[in-house]
């Protein structure tokens, strides 16, 4: 079987996304569509800044090699400024689905040194899930410090898994 029949053969992709946000003091920090209550710093960004959204959508995106959120969502363009990252996170699923797959689960982690997000974890993961229409149960979240090497800065990384929902 040639690597373009066995493609089309198997009902599966995956994907794979990370944005990283540098942090300043005066700014929201929103995660996975939740604002972080008592940030210190919030990220630095053309639109709302979610790290955890932008990322997600790249994953889903690069599941189907349909580029990255920067080829649809320039942000050179004034009308992106400060835009809400939900809007993101459903282009990139309508182009998904629009070829015919969903998303089957997320396993996302972020790095951030301070606050500790352990006590949203379950909020984090339900909105992610609700934004994709998954069950919370399907959406694993991580966090991870830096140790003290990057302290002004959020990373995450995703990997999503992609369906066939249709022959
Ligand atoms: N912003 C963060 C970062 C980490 N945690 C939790 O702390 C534990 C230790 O993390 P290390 O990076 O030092 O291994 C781990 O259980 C993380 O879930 C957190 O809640 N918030
Ligand atoms: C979202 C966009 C556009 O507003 O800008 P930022 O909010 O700066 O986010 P980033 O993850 O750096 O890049 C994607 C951009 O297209």
């Amino acid at each position: 079987m040639t690597s373009k029949s066995l493609s089309s053969a198997l009902p599966y992709r995956i994907g794979y996304g990370e944005d990283a946000h540098r942090l300043a003091r005066g700014l929201p920090l929103i995660l996975g569509g939740v604002p972080i209550p008592h940030a210190e710093q919030g990220a630095v960004a053309h639109s709302d800044g979610d790290a955890v959204l932008h990322a997600v959508a790249d994953a889903l995106l690069s599941g189907l090699a349909l580029g990255d959120i920067g080829h649809y969502f320039p942000d050179t363009a004034a009308e992106y400024k400060e835009m809400d990252s939900r809007i993101i996170l459903d282009r990139a699923l309508m182009l998904v689905r629009a070829r015919g797959y969903a998303p089957v689960n997320v396993a996302l982690v972020v790095t951030l040194d301070r606050p500790k997000l352990g006590p949203l974890r379950a909020e984090i993961a339900q909105t992610v899930a609700g934004l994709l229409d998954l069950p919370a149960t399907e959406v694993g979240v991580s966090f991870k410090t830096s140790e003290g090497l990057a302290p002004d800065h959020v990373q995450t990384r995703v990997t999503v898994l992609l369906g066939r929902t249709r022959d």
